[in-house]
């Protein structure tokens, strides 16, 4: 695949980018997202950017954000030479598209730069339309919504440029050549800056063709090189309180938390309710308080019915309730309904079959062959990113009081496998 002029435009490979060179379309809106930090304050031998979350790079998270806003026509990544392969993998894994790849710089701002300089149809073989606006974006900023991307552009528009900004939550000092305080900033009248940012084209254009070296090496502030070079002042957005940059370790696993948060506030309930409506109400009351997320849809899916709208909607969790048949038969049915309905990949399924077993009736021992098939099972479905448990509830069939313990507590395992997605207990039979 040629590299276009330090440019590698995806749209050589067919995945994505592309459209006439150097003809700006009116109006068009393109991102550059500087991708080539080492991620020395996190750690670690894997730049932050590529560090997995819930099994998926960093950077997919930024880049599956800014697919969703289909006024961004072109997304350039500025990622280091030696990552490039790697970056065009997670590109082609995850569908992302209107992606294109240049090289990083040795500073951010050599990196946003390079960004810029391939949709400014700098280079030969650039065939990136130059937009009148662009988005200049952190790919290690992934929770960026629609509203403060519209917020930016549309104040760039205006402005000429426009950043995001948060209320400082520490005061900002000023320390003496001796290290003790010299002064502190009333932190009432300053603010924190974030990303997004956004600039007409030719504004920042501008001002990185004047950036001196010093800037080039030493700057953090896009909206500095605006005014400085091109007397822009630019407008400030309030963003959002989750619009921080994953800098340090702490970051990753509130990343993690949050997105585990998110994808489960919707739950599909596939069981057979002719027989089982009484003990299915239960179990559902109990998995939305469990959840404790005021948006959990429980939705009840007979027979399977709706299972492939529930899927192409997004729903990450399904739970199988069998009543009828004592045997650990995995939800097949359910399964396949998920590999037709193809779901994205950008998170894994959680799919817990709840089992009711009166072990008066039949022992466990019996049925270990089942519990070892279950295990391959999941083992089979896991490569198609679907994470599969099982729970098996004591049902005495002579205490009801004891049921409705057992399926109180086996609400709170469903709930936990669920929240957790822990990838070690794939293929688990846990009892209630
Ligand atoms: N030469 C560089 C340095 C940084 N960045 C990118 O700029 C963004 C914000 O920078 P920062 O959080 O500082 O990332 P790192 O430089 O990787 O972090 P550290 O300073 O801890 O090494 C990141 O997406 C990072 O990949 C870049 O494109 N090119
Ligand atoms: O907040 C920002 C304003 O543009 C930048 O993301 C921040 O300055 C980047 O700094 P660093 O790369 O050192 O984390």
């Amino acid at each position: 695949m040629e590299r276009a002029g330090g440019a590698r435009g995806l749209a050589e490979a067919g995945l994505g980018g592309g459209g006439e060179s150097g003809v700006p379309a009116a109006g068009a809106v393109a991102a550059v997202l500087p991708a080539g930090g080492c991620g020395e304050r996190l750690g670690g031998p894997t730049p932050k950017q590529f560090c997995p979350v819930l099994g998926r790079p960093l950077i997919s998270y930024t880049l599956q954000a800014l697919q969703r806003v289909s006024w961004i026509k072109d997304i350039v990544v500025a990622v280091t030479s030696e990552n490039m392969d790697m970056m065009a993998a997670i590109v082609q894994r995850y569908r992302h598209q209107r992606v294109t790849l240049v090289e990083a710089g040795t500073t951010r701002h050599r990196s946003i730069f390079n960004g810029l300089k391939a949709l400014a149809g700098d280079h030969p073989h650039s065939r990136l339309p130059t937009p009148t606006v662009v988005i200049i974006h952190d790919a290690v900023r992934p929770f960026v919504e629609e509203d403060v991307l519209a917020s930016v552009v549309a104040a760039a528009r205006d402005h000429g440029a426009a950043g995001a900004i948060r209320p400082l939550v520490s005061t900002v000092i000023t320390p003496s050549a001796d290290g003790c305080l010299e002064q502190s900033l009333d932190r009432a009248k300053h603010r924190a800056s974030e990303m997004p940012q956004a600039f007409l084209f030719d504004v920042i254009y501008r001002a990185y063709c004047q950036c001196s070296d010093h800037d080039m090496e030493f700057g953090t502030e896009c909206l500095h090189l605006a005014l400085k070079y091109c007397h822009t002042k630019a407008k400030l957005v309030d963003g959002s309180p989750d619009l921080w940059k994953v800098t340090y370790k702490r970051d990753l696993y509130a990343m993690e938390s949050i997105i585990k948060d998110k994808i489960s506030q919707q739950i599909c309930v596939v069981a057979d309710t002719e027989e089982d409506a009484e003990c299915i109400a239960f179990l559902q009351g109990l998995l939305k308080k469990e959840l404790e997320v005021q948006g959990t849809s429980v939705t009840l899916c007979p027979n399977g019915q709706d299972l492939q709208k529930i899927i192409l909607g997004d729903c990450y969790n399904f739970v199988c309730i069998n009543m009828k048949n004592s045997d650990f038969r995995p939800p097949r049915q359910l399964l396949a309904g998920l590999a037709s309905a193809a779901p994205s990949p950008f998170y894994p399924v959680a799919v817990v079959s709840v089992y009711f077993l009166d072990s008066q009736n039949v022992s466990l021992s019996e049925k270990m062959k089942e519990v070892m098939e279950m295990k391959d099972f999941a083992k089979e479905v896991k490569k198609q990113n679907v994470f599969f448990y099982g729970v098996l509830i004591h049902f005495p069939q002579d205490n009801p009081q004891q049921l409705q313990e057992h399926v109180r507590q086996g609400a709170s395992i469903v709930a936990s496998l669920i929240k957790d997605r822990n990838a070690g207990l794939v293929g688990q039979l846990l009892i209630a």
